[in-house]
C-alpha cells in the first residue's frame, strides 16, 4: 500500500499564544480510515485544517512538515494547492449542509461544483450528481436538485454536503464531526455510507470524532489528542485492546460496552 500522507512534528500556534499543535505525526496509507479523538480544544479541528493548508485567522505553522502524495504541501504554488484542494483532498464539518446557497436550487450549485473540477457538460454532471446523492442514502435525488435547500432537512442537507465533497473522488477526505448534529440513526447511516465509500473508491479519511466508540467502529488507526499533541496513535485494535496512555482509557472507560475494552468493563 502506498503512503497517502505524512505529518512529521507538526506544529502550529494561534496569535494569541496558544500552542494548538505541538510536533504532531503520524502517517496513513492510501484508502485508511484514521479516527482522531480528544477532548474539546486538544487540536482536531486545528489540526485537519493545518493539513487543508486553511489555517483559520491567527493561526500560523510554527514547525514540521506534511506531506500528501509524496510532495510537501508547502512547496505547491498557491494555485496549484487550491486545485489540490477540493479535488485530490475534500473537508467536511459538522454544519457543511449549513453552507448550500440558500437561494440557488441543490442541482445548479452541485453541477457547478463539479465543472469546475470535470470538464463535462450539464448533463454528465447532472447525472454525477444523482448519482452520488443516492449512494449517501438519499431517496429521490432527482427531485431533491431541483430543491432550494431550505426545503431540506438537516440530515439531508449534510448528506448533500458530504455528497458533493466527496463526488470529486478525492484520495483524502477530512471529515470534522460530520455528524455529530445529526439524530442518532441519521448518524449510523451516514457513517455506513462514508466506509462503503472507501470500500467502493479506496477513498482514504481521517475523521474528528468526540466519540471513540464510532472511531472504533470505522477507523483502522485512531489517533488521540490531548493539548494539541497525538499522545497515542496505533491499530484500532491494539488502541482498544491495549490503550498506553491513561487518557485513552479514560476515554475507553467512558464507553464500557466497547468489545475489547481493556479494564473489561
Ligand atoms: N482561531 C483561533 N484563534 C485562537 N485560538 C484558537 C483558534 N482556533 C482554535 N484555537 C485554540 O486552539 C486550541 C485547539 O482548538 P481546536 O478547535 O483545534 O480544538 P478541537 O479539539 O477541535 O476542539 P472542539 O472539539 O471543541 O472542536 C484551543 O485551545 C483553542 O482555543
Amino acid at each position: 500500500m502506498s503512503v497517502l500522507l505524512g505529518v512529521d512534528r507538526l506544529s502550529v500556534t494561534y496569535k494569541s499564544g496558544t500552542p494548538a499543535l505541538q510536533n504532531v505525526s503520524f502517517a496513513m496509507n492510501a484508502g485508511e480510515i484514521v479516527g482522531i479523538v480528544g477532548e474539546s480544544g486538544s487540536g482536531k479541528s486545528t489540526l485537519l485544517r493545518a493539513l487543508l493548508g486553511m489555517l483559520s485567522d491567527g493561526g500560523q505553522y510554527a514547525g514540521g512538515d506534511i506531506v500528501f502524495q509524496g510532495k510537501s504541501i508547502f512547496s505547491h504554488s498557491q494555485g496549484d494547492w487550491s486545485h489540490i484542494r477540493g479535488k485530490r483532498m475534500a473537508m467536511v464539518f459538522q454544519d457543511s449542509g449549513a453552507y448550500l446557497n440558500p437561494i440557488r436550487k441543490v442541482g445548479s450549485q452541485y453541477i457547478e461544483a463539479i465543472r469546475t473540477h470535470f470538464n463535462i457538460s450539464k448533463k454528465a454532471a447532472h447525472a454525477m450528481a444523482v448519482d452520488m446523492l443516492s449512494q449517501m442514502g438519499l431517496d429521490e435525488p432527482d427531485r431533491m436538485m431541483n430543491m432550494y435547500p431550505g426545503q431540506l432537512s438537516g440530515g439531508m442537507k449534510q448528506r448533500t454536503a458530504i455528497a458533493m465533497a466527496v463526488t470529486m473522488e478525492p484520495e483524502l477526505l477530512l471529515a470534522d464531526e460530520p455528524t455529530s448534529a445529526l439524530d442518532v440513526t441519521t448518524q449510523v447511516e451516514v457513517m455506513k455510507r462514508l466506509t462503503d465509500l472507501r470500500a467502493r473508491q479506496g477513498t482514504g479519511m481521517i475523521i474528528v470524532t468526540h466519540n471513540i466508540a464510532v472511531a472504533a467502529h470505522m477507523a483502522d488507526h485512531i489517533g488521540v489528542m490531548q493539548h494539541g499533541a497525538l499522545v497515542e496513535f496505533g491499530q484500532t485494535s491494539k488502541i482498544i485492546t491495549d490503550p498506553r496512555h491513561e487518557y485513552t482509557r479514560r476515554l475507553l472507560d467512558a464507553v464500557p460496552e466497547l468489545e475489547g475494552n481493556a479494564n473489561g468493563k
